[in-house]
């Protein structure tokens, strides 16, 4: 019964249907003013940071090493750095445990400077990136389910703002990794239960570790590796080479002292549009990507 009256029924005509079809679209569209603009402000720093969601949780799940994982923070910087491959407005970023801060020039018109886009494409990328390469670094270890990385955009007005933001993060790794270092220690080689080792840090001040590092461990803090102490810093480099007329970009993490003001008058050209610092190179032009352990080929 109703398929006859559907066959009895004469059929649109071409012009009707896409009448029908703009009218249709003219009525519905009024929607889209209910999007907002969230374009950030020109002219002002974009530091957008991910953390990871629960991640006291993820580690133990995925058996990461305590207090430091390499291979867990060699996975950042790899998904950091697929990141920075991607999108040349980012001049540098900086990770550390379970996250990651991208600083965008401060002229950049990507994506018209809006704040979603931005936030999303970047988290987007840096997740699927973190899962992508999983085996790469974790090698055998199972990925068990998949992570979730929160995200927030901070806007910073002036330079010396931003280079506080990137003290306060590099702060912080210090902070927990002398706190996370002496409290494992205590824990695996001074045979406390957890919550003693937190009672007996409970009040302490750096020094006091470092001491209890020390004398009843002969740990040297500053011994321990720089990833570990101070985060990773990704930064763009030129490399040129003496010889030949011949220049490679990479990107390269470091672990210097962001906290130390010499960092940045040394390293100035940083927050320029254009960040890239040269490195002349005199060796055999195959040695380059050899020598450069330290450096995350382009
Ligand atoms: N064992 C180990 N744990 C790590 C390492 N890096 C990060 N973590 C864990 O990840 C946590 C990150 O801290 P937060 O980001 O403050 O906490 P979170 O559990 O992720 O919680 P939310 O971020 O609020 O969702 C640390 O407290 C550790 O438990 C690592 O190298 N080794
Ligand atoms: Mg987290
Ligand atoms: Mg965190």
């Amino acid at each position: 019964m109703i398929a006859t009256h559907f066959l009895r029924r004469k059929p649109f005509s071409h012009i009707a249907l896409l009448q029908t079809q703009k009218m249709a679209k003219s009525s519905f569209e009024y929607v889209k003013k209910f999007e907002l603009d969230d374009t950030l402000l020109p002219n002002s720093w974009i530091v957008v940071r991910l953390d990871g969601k629960c991640f006291h949780k993820f580690s133990e799940e995925h058996k990461f090493t305590k207090p430091n994982d390499i291979r867990a923070l060699k996975l950042m910087n790899y998904a950091a750095f697929t990141v920075l491959r991607e999108f040349n407005d980012l001049l540098m970023a900086f990770g550390q445990s379970d996250e990651y801060s991208f600083i965008f020039k401060k002229s950049t018109t990507l994506y018209k400077r809006r704040a979603a886009k931005l936030l999303t494409t970047i988290n987007s990328k840096f997740s699927t990136s973190y899962v992508f390469y999983w085996k790469k670094f974790f090698e055998e270890e199972p990925l068990k389910y998949p992570p979730t990385f929160d995200g927030r955009i901070v806007l910073y007005p002036n330079d010396e703002n931003l280079i506080d933001y990137m003290k306060w993060r590099q702060a912080d790794v210090h902070i927990n990794n002398l706190y996370n270092t002496t409290f494992w220690t205590l824990v695996l080689k001074g045979n406390l239960t957890p919550s003693q080792a937190e009672k007996r840090l409970c009040g302490t001040v750096s020094a006091d570790k470092n001491e209890i590092l020390f004398k009843e461990f002969l740990i040297n803090y500053n011994n321990e590796p720089e990833i570990f102490k101070r985060g990773t810093l990704l930064v763009r480099k030129t490399i040129f080479h003496n010889n030949l007329d011949k220049h490679s970009n990479v990107i390269v993490d470091t672990h210097d002292d962001m906290l130390k003001d010499r960092f940045w008058k040394e390293h100035s050209s940083l927050l320029l549009n254009k960040s890239k610092e040269s490195i002349m190179y005199d060796g055999p032009i195959t040695d380059i990507i050899s020598e450069q352990t330290n450096c995350i080929k382009d």
